[in-house]
């Protein structure tokens, strides 16, 4: 199942900076590994915002929210889920 999700990061201006940059590359290695993995297939920065709008390639709702709030980031963002269904003039169909 596909699903488009768009990640808002409100990261706290009074954070302990070692525990921003340790959330931030703890955060980085999370995402990469789950690319690799194809399962995170696309994340793109939406233009002027710390914010980004990502693609998931996972079994099931269970799954993406397993790994929506393994993020390391999760704890500082805002999360908008959308589910993706086929269309039906998608030159991929035939
Ligand atoms: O910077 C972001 O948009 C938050 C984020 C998600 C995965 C990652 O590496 O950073």
């Amino acid at each position: 199942m596909l699903f488009h999700v768009r990640m808002d990061v409100h990261i706290p201006q009074d954070l302990d900076p070692d525990v921003r940059a340790d959330t931030l590359a703890r955060e980085k290695a999370y995402s990469q590994e789950l690319q690799r993995a194809g399962t995170w297939p696309h994340i793109w920065r939406i233009v002027g915002e710390y914010s980004n709008y990502s693609i998931f390639d996972v079994a099931d709702n269970d799954e993406l929210h397993t790994i929506l709030s393994g993020l390391p980031l999760f704890p500082y963002m805002t999360i908008k889920v959308t589910p993706l269904a086929t269309h039906p003039s998608d030159i991929a169909l035939g």
